[in-house]
């Protein structure tokens, strides 16, 4: 198995050079050279994989999953959002276990394909995908006015790319939470690699039930993860819980825009399908956040999609990638056929192309942003808040 910064070539090497060498082996190493060197021409052809997070290498048996539960967590997790899409979880406690299903299965795919920040942000013109990806993420630091030495949570924080920007950015300690633990060995290991494992922690948990201490920490942030709470009010009441009074929390949420028509079955196949690729019980309207954080006791400080001009638009980088992703498709076919990646793992990344097509007419449509600012604050003294007192 390739390290991180394995290249895709001398992995294909590798594979050559281990091919068994009887006859039925030297004609089955003939037509796999066949195919390999294609891919290999291919891949040096049209580039690397967009910002290179991980090597293809990655891809192959014994990552995320074992060989045999890719095809069935597949099954699992598309028989249920199939089914479920745009109509909300029936049953709130399974969504956090299909969630953890669906990033075992394309947590691989998105540090190959994009990176290790698992979000969008809008494009600035003369700036890469990199620094752009960058800029969103400090914007967060300046937004919560972080000062180094600070404690801050980070809710729903994938392999940690914008944990480690925000960290090294601001000298605050960042906290992480997921709900999948092989994102919490690539964090950690990704926080070693930076030299920011003083600065950066992750723990594996829900984040609709916290494991730490109460107003424990100066500033909270997520970076679209909440839509993947069955009920926004359940996870900001954990986020404000966490809270220190006066403390900051800000998120980037995914949310349906005033021209999503409720009427319009075309805006309606856009978001379920956005639902269906990307593991939403349901997708908010914007007017739903700010209801969601007033509450649970949250002021709301600011609040607007950041998508709106003079953004660039944040779908640009979906977009320009399309050949990169038919490329990383012969690949994924060519490895899955040979064997070297688990079955299952030509369906999943079939979904994810998909699922890019779904974005970018949600973002051309103006009807989806993956960019709606909240920026809120947890009052130095409070009242009961109308949730709590219910509860
Ligand atoms: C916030 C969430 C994830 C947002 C994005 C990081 C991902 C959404 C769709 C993903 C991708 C789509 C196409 C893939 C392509 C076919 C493959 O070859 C390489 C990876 C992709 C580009 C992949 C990368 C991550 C996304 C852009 C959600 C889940 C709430
Ligand atoms: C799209 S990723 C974003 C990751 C990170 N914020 C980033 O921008 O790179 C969403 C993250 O939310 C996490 N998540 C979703 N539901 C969760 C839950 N119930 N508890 C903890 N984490 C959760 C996922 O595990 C994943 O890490």
């Amino acid at each position: 198995m390739g390290g991180d910064n394995t290249p895709l070539s001398n992995t294909l090497a590798s594979v050559l050079d281990n091919l068994s060498t009887t006859s039925s082996g030297t004609l089955f190493g003939i037509v796999a050279a066949t195919g390999i060197v294609a891919a290999t021409g291919f891949a040096l052809t049209f580039g690397q994989a967009e910002v290179k997070g991980k090597a293809a290498t990655e891809l192959l048996k014994g990552t995320s999953l074992r060989e045999d539960e890719v095809k069935e967590h597949w099954e699992e997790y598309d028989k249920y959002f199939q089914q479920n899409a745009g109509e909300g979880v029936d049953e709130k406690q399974k969504a956090p276990k299909l969630v953890d299903t669906f990033y075992n299965l394309v947590t691989d795919i998105y540090e190959w394909g994009w990176g290790q920040s698992f979000h969008f942000s809008p494009a600035i013109p003369g700036k890469s995908h990199k620094d752009a990806t960058r800029a969103h993420e400090t914007m967060i630091a300046d937004l919560l006015e972080l000062k180094p030495g600070q404690k801050v949570l980070d809710v729903g924080c994938g392999v940690g790319g914008p944990m480690r920007a925000v960290a090294s950015y601001s000298q605050a300690h960042v906290t992480g939470i997921t709900i999948n633990d092989y994102q919490v060995k690539r964090a950690l290991h990704h926080n070693e690699k930076a030299g920011l494992k003083d600065l950066c922690t992750v723990v594996q948990g829900n984040f609709l039930h916290m494991p730490f201490e109460k107003e424990s920490f100066d500033a909270a942030y997520s970076c679209e993860a909440t839509c993947h709470a069955p009920k926004l009010t359940d996870v900001y009441k954990e986020i404000f819980g966490m809270l220190k009074p006066g403390g900051l929390y800000v998120s980037y949420e995914w949310v349906k825009t005033p021209k999503y028509d409720k009427l319009n079955p075309e805006h309606v196949r856009i978001v379920d399908a956005i639902c269906y690729g990307d593991a939403l019980p349901e997708m908010r309207t914007y007017l739903e956040i700010v209801d969601a954080a007033k509450e649970v006791g949250f002021e709301v400080v600011e609040e607007r999609d950041l998508a709106l001009p003079p953004a660039g638009p944040w779908w640009k980088r979906l977009k320009m990638g399309r050949l990169a992703y038919y490329r990383n498709h012969v690949i994924v076919s060519i490895l899955s056929f040979l064997g070297l990646a688990p079955a299952g793992t030509t369906e999943v990344h079939e979904m994810l192309y998909k699922t890019a097509i779904s974005l970018v007419e949600g973002g051309e449509t103006g009807v989806f942003t993956p960019m709606h600012l909240l920026l809120c604050r947890k009052p130095e003294t409070q009242e009961t808040p109308a949730v709590a007192a219910s509860a």
